[in-house]
């Protein structure tokens, strides 16, 4: 069922258009002691997918050293990635080669970041999605949705990242961090495409150089304790349109996952990253692969911090299934579009889910549910 804007009347306070994007730590360090959620934030869910309902589950964990051990060990390490890719769309990293120090660093310096003045933060303030740094609120704030309970820094990375002179200055160690913090991201994502392209019998570098210069985007949410946490998502249900997502959070529980239609929540394990399959890899896979829809809940008492980090292809990249496994499976399951336009399509939606990969599928046949 669609999230929509709740018809029913609601007792809750109402709140303007500009105060709404004023955003939500706004909203709630200036209303004393909020028992009651705004009615736009209330979100019309279906009983059975409120967030307190969620199943714990753990997703699977991969040790990251087998990629370097012994023949034996890669190969074992590369299946279980597949097997993972195949089963779930998310796992767990462990040993993945970037200090805790520096995930601990980057949470910092993101939570200063949220913490500075409004007037600050709205230097970055954005309502184009293709902006190359980005501060909001919500999902899509040109357009009339429930709102969400997170506000965001969105900007790109990537290897050479040439946004980098519009990063925020502030807190002054942001850029350093930032930039270090993204570039040893970036190597992980690669070294995982490399044993995913190994899994789909391609060549080990076959996702790295489709990917070329690649898109690096980094989403950092921040979602401030929420007066009725069961009303309302941090970010309501959505697959994320690059290849890979690597996710850490500030030890607050809120990632959740759709798996065999059922809401899973997946704990914080500290140390390790999340990583999720998104729908260029699934475009890119033929569909053998299916991006996963996750989503961000809230909770009553401590603020959540999480920094997603997309890697996808160059934004003028045509995004198509890759050829061998056309052949192989005899018919290519999505048209082919440009990397940039598939982005506008998706973040310009309010009801996200998996709706701008279903746009682009060829047949009917494929699992619209998955
Ligand atoms: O907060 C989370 O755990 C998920 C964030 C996320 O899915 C995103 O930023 O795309
Ligand atoms: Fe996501």
């Amino acid at each position: 069922m669609a999230l929509t804007i709740s018809s029913s009347p609601s007792p809750s306070v109402s709140m303007g258009l500009i105060e709404q994007k004023k955003g939500v730590k706004h909203l709630v360090d200036n209303s004393k002691d909020m028992k009651m959620l705004p009615a736009e934030f209330i979100l019309a869910l279906p009983e059975a997918e409120r967030p307190s309902l969620a199943i714990h589950g753990s997703i699977p964990v991969i040790d990251l050293s087998g990629l370097n051990g012994s023949i034996e060990q890669r190969l074992s390490t590369i299946h279980a990635i597949s097997s993972a890719c195949a089963e779930w769309g998310f796992f767990r990293v462990t040993n993945h080669g970037i200090k805790s120090c520096m995930m601990d660093e980057m949470v910092k310096v993101i939570e200063e970041f949220f913490r500075l003045p409004l007037e600050e933060k709205m230097r970055y303030g954005s309502e184009d999605v293709m902006d190359a740094v980005r501060y909001g609120t919500s999902l899509n704030t040109t357009r009339k949705h429930a709102l969400h309970w997170r506000d965001f820094l969105r900007h790109y990375g990537g290897p050479v990242p040439h946004s980098y002179h519009l990063w925020p200055d502030n807190p002054s160690n942001y850029r350093d961090i930032a930039k270090e913090y993204l570039k040893e991201v970036w190597q992980l994502a690669v070294k995982i495409f490399g044993a995913i392209s190994e899994g789909l019998g391609l060549d080990p570098n076959y996702i790295e150089r489709s990917i070329g210069e690649g898109t690096q985007i980094i989403a950092a949410n921040y979602f401030p304790p929420c007066p009725e946490p069961n009303k309302t998502l941090g970010l309501a249900a959505h697959s994320d349109h690059g290849g890979l997502t690597i996710l850490m959070d500030n030890g607050i529980h809120g990632l959740q996952i759709k798996h065999n239609q059922t809401w899973f929540a997946v704990p914080h394990v500290p140390g390790t990253f999340v990583v999720n399959l998104g729908d260029y890899l699934e475009i890119l896979s033929n569909g053998r692969y299916k991006s996963v829809e996750h989503r961000a809940v809230v909770n009553a008492e401590k603020t959540r911090i999480s920094v997603a980090v997309g890697h996808g292809p160059e934004m003028d990249a045509i995004v198509q299934p890759a050829d061998p496994l056309i052949k192989e499976m005899s018919e290519s399951k999505y048209r082919p579009i440009v990397y940039k336009d598939y982005i506008r399509g998706q973040q310009s939606t309010i009801e996200r889910r998996k709706s701008a990969l279903h746009e682009i599928m060829t047949s009917s046949d494929n699992n619209i549910d998955d």
